[in-house]
C-alpha cells in the first residue's frame, strides 16, 4: 500500500465521495478525494469552515460509509468488511480525541482511561497498569485520582489522549483537539500527538484549522472543494530529522 511505494501509509482514501441530503437537494462534500497517511507522523487536515473535514475523519475511521471510494487501513478494505468485523477494526485499532474532551464528571483520571480496556478484555489489573502508565506519558502521573471537575482544560484534553492512547491504536484520530484550549495548552497537546505517532509508529491524523499547529505537524494536507489540494512536508518534520530524534 502507498502512493509512493514507501511502506509507511497504513491508511488510505481513495476516491472518496460523499454529499448530504436534505429534502431533494443533495450538497456535495468529498468529491474524489484522495490521500495517504502514514505510521509515525502527524499529519494535520486544514481547510476552511465546513469544507468537510469531520466527514472526512469520520469515513476514514469506518463511523460514515462514503457514497463511492474505498478506504484501506492496516491491510484491510474498511468499507468491505461486515458492520461486526468493522466494529471490531475500529475498537482494536483506532483510538478518538474530540474538542469536547467527552470525560464522564463521575469518573477518576484513572478510571476514564481504565474502562475502554476492559472492552479489549484485559483483565482489571493490566488494565489499570496500563491506564496509570498512558497517564504518565501524557505528563499527568501526578493526577491519577482526580475527577475532570478538577483538572484544568489542557489537562481534561491530555486525559482524551490517554485513554486513546492506552489501547495502543496504531491509527489514532483528532477532531480540533485543541480549539477548547488557549495557545500554550493547545501547543503542549499537539506535541504530545506528535510524540505518540513517533513512540507508538501510530498514524495521528488531526484535524484542526488552527494555524498556530501548523509548526508542530509533521505533514499539513489542504482540504478544499472537496479535494486535498496541497501536501506539504512541515517544519516539525525538518526539526526532528535534523535532531536525529527517534521519540
Ligand atoms: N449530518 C449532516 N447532515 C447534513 N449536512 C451535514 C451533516 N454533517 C455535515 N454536513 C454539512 O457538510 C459540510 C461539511 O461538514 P463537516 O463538518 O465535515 O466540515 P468541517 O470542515 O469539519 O467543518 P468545521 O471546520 O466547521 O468543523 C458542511 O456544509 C455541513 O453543513
Amino acid at each position: 500500500m502507498g502512493e509512493n511505494g514507501d511502506g509507511r501509509t497504513i491508511l488510505e482514501g481513495r476516491g472518496l465521495v460523499r454529499g448530504y441530503v436534505s429534502g431533494r437537494v443533495r450538497t456535495p462534500v468529498l468529491e474524489g478525494l484522495d490521500l495517504a497517511v502514514r505510521a509515525g507522523e502527524l499529519t494535520l487536515i486544514s481547510g476552511p469552515s465546513g469544507c468537510g473535514k469531520s466527514t472526512l475523519l469520520a469515513i476514514l475511521s469506518g463511523l460514515l460509509r462514503p457514497e463511492a471510494g474505498r478506504v484501506h487501513a492496516l491491510g484491510e478494505d474498511l468499507w468491505a468488511l461486515d458492520a461486526r468485523a468493522r466494529e471490531r477494526f475500529r475498537l482494536r485499532h483506532t483510538g478518538f480525541v474530540f474538542q469536547g474532551f467527552n470525560l464522564f464528571p463521575a469518573l477518576t483520571a484513572l478510571e476514564q482511561v481504565q474502562l475502554p480496556l476492559a472492552y479489549l478484555g484485559l483483565d482489571a489489573h493490566t488494565a489499570q497498569a496500563r491506564a496509570a502508565a498512558a497517564l504518565h506519558e501524557v505528563g499527568l502521573g501526578r493526577q491519577l485520582r482526580l475527577r475532570p471537575a478538577e483538572l484544568s482544560g489542557g489537562e481534561k484534553q491530555r486525559v482524551a489522549i490517554a485513554r486513546a492512547v492506552a489501547k495502543q491504536p496504531r491509527l489514532l484520530f483528532a477532531d480540533e483537539p485543541t480549539s477548547a484550549l488557549d495557545g500554550t495548552n493547545g501547543a503542549a497537546v499537539i506535541d504530545i500527538l506528535h510524540r505518540v505517532a513517533r513512540t507508538h509508529d501510530a498514524a495521528v491524523l488531526c484535524v484542526s484549522h488552527d494555524p498556530r499547529l501548523h509548526a508542530h505537524a509533521d505533514r499539513i494536507l489542504h482540504m478544499e472543494d472537496g479535494r486535498i489540494l496541497d501536501d506539504v512536508r512541515a517544519p516539525a518534520a525538518a526539526r526532528t530529522d535534523r535532531q536525529g530524534e527517534t521519540a
